[in-house]
């Protein structure tokens, strides 16, 4: 627990237009030689009403970086604040208070109820709490989502793109003040997708919500107003009003650092002809790689089929 001679910030610190922010935050797993840093000496801040994705190559630490900044993963050293509270060194009970007060969590396993309806799955965290659903606002979330026939439906019962909705609609319910959503397409076809992505678009733009959201998807890093690119524990790079083309030339200069790295270990010099940079922190979509593959979820395609609905 922190002291108040170390923690200056108070509930009154808080810098307007920020939702979360860390400094410092570094998160190792393990110890000596087979300590993994996960996260190393991070700072940002997440912008209060904007959606933030967070990419980079897999191990880079965006899930560790969205643990941590949601109070789920304690820090090594560091410190992280949601809206103006320092959640470094709160109590596990205070940390669960703050955390079903003022987070939403949309998770990639959709962690459903089997046994309770969706409607029932929907206003769970909020009936744990004792708080009551604002009506109007609940049954937007639920005809938005197109949930409204499938209420009384268990998980079971319902499609893997209808589980993510009703996930969806459960991190929504009670209006956090931020959302966080660790792949929240990963399972989805493009259309319950896009659908998906619209609604937390929606939610950021018309209601004023905070969405950070982890993907490997350009496409649906598209959809934000800012992505954050980790690599090795850091943030290398950031890019405004992406574009999926843009953030998929981005993660590509990744990739080819890394094939760069593995022939340097492997005795192969690095061609300079590649023109790559060595400095990861260049400015967004420099690269001169050309287009690669189609983002899955830009647009949807018109023959696309339905969700299984
Ligand atoms: N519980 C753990 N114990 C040990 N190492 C871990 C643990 N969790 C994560 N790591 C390591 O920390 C680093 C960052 O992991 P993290 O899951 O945050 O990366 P990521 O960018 O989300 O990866 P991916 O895109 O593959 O999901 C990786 O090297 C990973 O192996």
């Amino acid at each position: 627990m922190s002291t108040p001679a170390s923690t200056p910030n108070t509930e009154h610190a808080e810098p307007p237009g920020v939702a979360a922010r860390a400094r410092g935050l570094t998160k190792a797993y393990g110890s000596g030689e087979t300590a993994v840093i996960a996260l190393d000496s991070v700072d940002v801040d997440i912008a209060r009403q904007r959606f933030t994705a967070v990419m980079g190559p897999s191990g880079s630490g965006k899930s560790t970086l969205m643990h941590t900044l949601a109070g789920l993963d304690s820090v090594s050293a560091g410190q992280v604040w949601l809206g103006g509270t320092e959640i470094t060194g709160l109590k596990d009970r205070e940390l669960t208070r703050l955390r079903r007060d003022r987070v939403g969590f949309m998770f990639q396993s959709f962690n459903l109820i089997p046994t309770l309806n969706a409607r029932e799955n929907i206003t769970l965290p909020m009936d744990i709490a004792g708080q009551r659903p604002d009506a109007e606002w609940l049954e937007h979330v639920i005809d938005t989502l197109g949930l409204r026939d499938r209420l009384s439906h268990r998980p079971a019962q319902l499609s893997g793109g209808q589980q993510q909705r009703v996930a969806c609609a459960r991190a929504l319910a009670s209006r956090p003040e931020l959302i966080f959503a660790d792949e929240p397409t990963g399972n989805l076809d493009s259309r319950a997708g896009l659908e998906v992505l619209g609604f937390l678009r929606e939610a950021v733009d018309t209601l004023g919500q905070t969405v950070v959201m982890v993907t490997h998807d350009p496409g649906a890093a598209a959809h934000s107003d800012l992505v954050l690119f980790l690599a090795d524990g850091r943030i290398v790079d950031e890019m405004p009003r992406p574009t999926a083309e843009g953030v998929l030339e981005r993660m590509k200069r990744f990739d080819v650092l890394h094939g760069v790295a593995s022939n340097a270990a492997d005795g192969v010099a690095p061609d300079p002809a590649d023109g790559v940079a060595p400095d990861a922190g260049d400015g967004p979509g420099a690269s001169g790689a050309p287009p690669g593959p189609a983002p899955t979820l830009t647009k949807p395609a018109p023959d696309d089929p339905s969700p299984q609905d």
